[in-house]
């Protein structure tokens, strides 16, 4: 195939979806309005939101640090996120109460001409396209992001990066249809790339770098950077290992559902699915880190990652527990209701709901925990030294095990998730279930074909069973915020009709800051029969809901807070 570098060589790429989500997201927004979401779905936001820790310091003396380190960095930062020369590119959000969020502008998309600079025809690298999307995002082209390069490629060349994107199979499967390590054949001669599936994966050229590794290293070698990707077609800074403890890199809307909440200090707050502890974090600082925010996640690892930002956030009010949001409600007088904690010596300590007398039963539901409940948490979360809280038996026998058997993986990572049995109904003053879901707000995107209307259903089936335990939990006069990443509407609206048209007692709560667009109102029919109702007229501006191609320029992202008036 002739190289046409005009159409290969530029950054316009077309988000491929399955043919019937593309036409059901077509009837949800207009075919226009979805063109343009899906278009906005393929770019990252045009600027870095960034979360500062007022636990620690202020938006003042973060947007100073920020400035010296981009005017001092060796890679010339400020210059590469300036795209007028002129404005500083770091600014403090304007919306009332966000004032602690500094934004740092970006630039992009940039054309970036096919070997400038350079006097060869440049050598080429194809990417994964995970490795392109972060590298959208700011990051480097890293080693095991490199699936194939040109032939004799030495450290220093100049090369453009491409993507390997999927490409759908005969059986409705979609693969790369290339091993790591693939040679890129070029035919000088002809002026001809011996890419099969070279038009399909044109539009997709993310920039000019040059080669840190040999193409034998960049195969060889586990880690460490190929490819330093100096002229981009999206120029941002990444922030990563910059001051630390200090901001947190965070999607606008992330940040308001953790407003939409309205945590107060002093009260007891849990979050769901809570890692990596983005919105945890987020919280505590709005109150002040006083009060307990108990951080929940089904997996293990990433309930340490959930630890270990809180400890470098120096947040105290934080609890951790491995716990899955299915089982979050233990109901009193049930044998398996036990909360098991390992104390400073490791011996263990197990209170059981049932072994509660009828008085401290009264006690418990009236304030939502026990007094024994409370202490047996305290002792797992102070006393242990690593900072895990509610640990089963099965745990505390897998640290004996390690005490014995010398250290372990986790705890040599420094820390243990505690594993919770779950928590009294109505124990709660507020509950955040940031859902796990699609996630088809997240941007950049340059593939959404392995979501079909199905698995987009069975998303939301999933969020509605985690619902069913969140609305237990939250104590009568409390907040329940429901939060996706997706802009899906099986996930967002299709799950709020459910909420409201379940529990009578919940009703949409007004939030602040609204600063998201309205949820979509009505129904869709699908060809199997299907139907699925989304939000009533009145109740689209009671949501927020988060457009990619809107002028905010933010994640596609949903919120519903809900109150909750009396359950019987
Ligand atoms: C959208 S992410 C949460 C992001 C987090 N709230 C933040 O702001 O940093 C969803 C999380 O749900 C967790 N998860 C998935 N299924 C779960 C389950 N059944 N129970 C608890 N957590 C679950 C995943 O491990 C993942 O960390």
């Amino acid at each position: 195939m002739e190289m046409n570098h005009s159409s290969r060589y530029c950054y316009e790429p077309v988000l491929r979806w399955d043919p019937e989500v593309e036409e059901y997201f077509n009837k949800a927004y207009g075919p226009d309005h979805f063109a343009r979401i899906s278009k906005a779905l393929t770019r990252p936001s045009s600027y870095s939101c960034i979360r500062v820790n007022t636990v620690k310091t202020t938006s003042d003396a973060v947007i100073e640090k920020l400035t010296k380190i981009l005017n001092e960095s060796e890679d010339g930062l400020m210059k590469l996120v300036q795209s007028d020369g002129s404005s500083s590119p770091i600014s403090k959000c304007q919306i009332p109460g966000l004032e602690y969020v500094v934004f740092v502008k970006g630039s992009g998309p940039h054309r970036i001409e096919y070997g400038s600079g350079i006097e060869n025809t440049p050598k080429e690298v194809l990417v994964s396209r995970k490795c392109a999307e972060a590298v959208l995002r700011g990051a480097q082209v890293y080693v095991p992001g490199v699936l194939a390069c040109t032939a004799h490629v030495e450290k220093g060349d100049a090369v453009a990066v491409c993507v390997a994107m999927e490409q759908p199979g005969d059986e409705g499967d979609w693969s790369v249809n290339m091993t790591r390590g693939t040679t890129l054949q070029v035919d000088m001669c002809r002026n001809v790339i011996v890419d099969p599936f070279f038009s399909e994966r044109s539009g997709l050229y993310i920039g000019m770098g040059t080669a840190m590794l040999s193409r034998a290293g960049m195969f060889r070698v586990l880690h460490g950077v190929a490819v330093d990707l100096n002229n981009r077609v999206f120029r941002l800074p990444s922030f990563h290992n910059v001051l630390e403890g200090e901001i947190f890199l965070q999607n606008l809307p992330s940040i308001v559902a953790a407003h939409a909440l309205d945590p107060q200090k002093g009260e007891r707050i849990l979050d769901m699915c809570a890692a990596p502890g983005g919105k945890t974090t987020a919280i505590a600082i709005l109150m002040n880190d006083e009060g307990e925010i108990v951080a929940a996640d089904r997996s293990h690892n990433k309930v340490l990652d959930v630890q270990r930002l809180s400890a470098e956030m120096g947040l105290t009010c934080i609890t951790t527990c491995k716990l899955d949001a299915l089982k979050s409600v233990c109901l009193p007088n049930t044998p398996s209701d036990s909360t098991t904690s390992v104390t400073g010596d490791n011996s263990c300590s197990i209170t059981s709901h049932s072994e509660l007398s009828s008085k401290e039963k009264m006690a418990s539901d009236a304030s939502g925990r026990s007094e024994a409940e409370k202490s047996c948490e305290e002792n797992a979360s102070t006393k242990q030294p690593n900072g895990g809280d509610n640990v089963s038996q099965s745990e505390i026998r897998k640290s004996k095990g390690r005490l014995k058997n010398g250290r372990g993986r986790t705890q040599s990572q420094g820390g243990r998730a505690g594993k919770s049995k779950g928590f009294p109904p109505n124990s709660f003053d507020r509950v955040l279930l940031d859902a796990p879901c699609s996630a088809l707000g997240l941007r950049p995107r340059l593939f959404a074909g392995l979501e079909t209307v199905i698995s987009l259903r069975n998303h939301g089936r999933y969020q509605r069973k985690m619902f069913d335990q969140a609305v237990q939990l939250v104590r009568v006069g409390g907040v329940l915020v429901y939060s996706t990443c997706t802009i899906n509407p099986s996930e967002n609206e299709a799950v709020v009709r459910y909420a409201l048209d379940k529990y009578k007692f919940l009703s949409l709560a007004p939030q602040n800051p609204r600063i998201g667009g309205p949820g979509l109102v009505g129904r869709c029919e699908f060809p199997d029969g299907y139907v699925e109702e989304w939000l009533k007229p009145g109740e689209e501006e009671m949501v927020q809901k988060f457009d990619p191609s809107a002028e905010l320029d933010t994640i596609g992202f949903f919120i519903a807070k809900f109150s909750v008036g009396p359950k019987d």
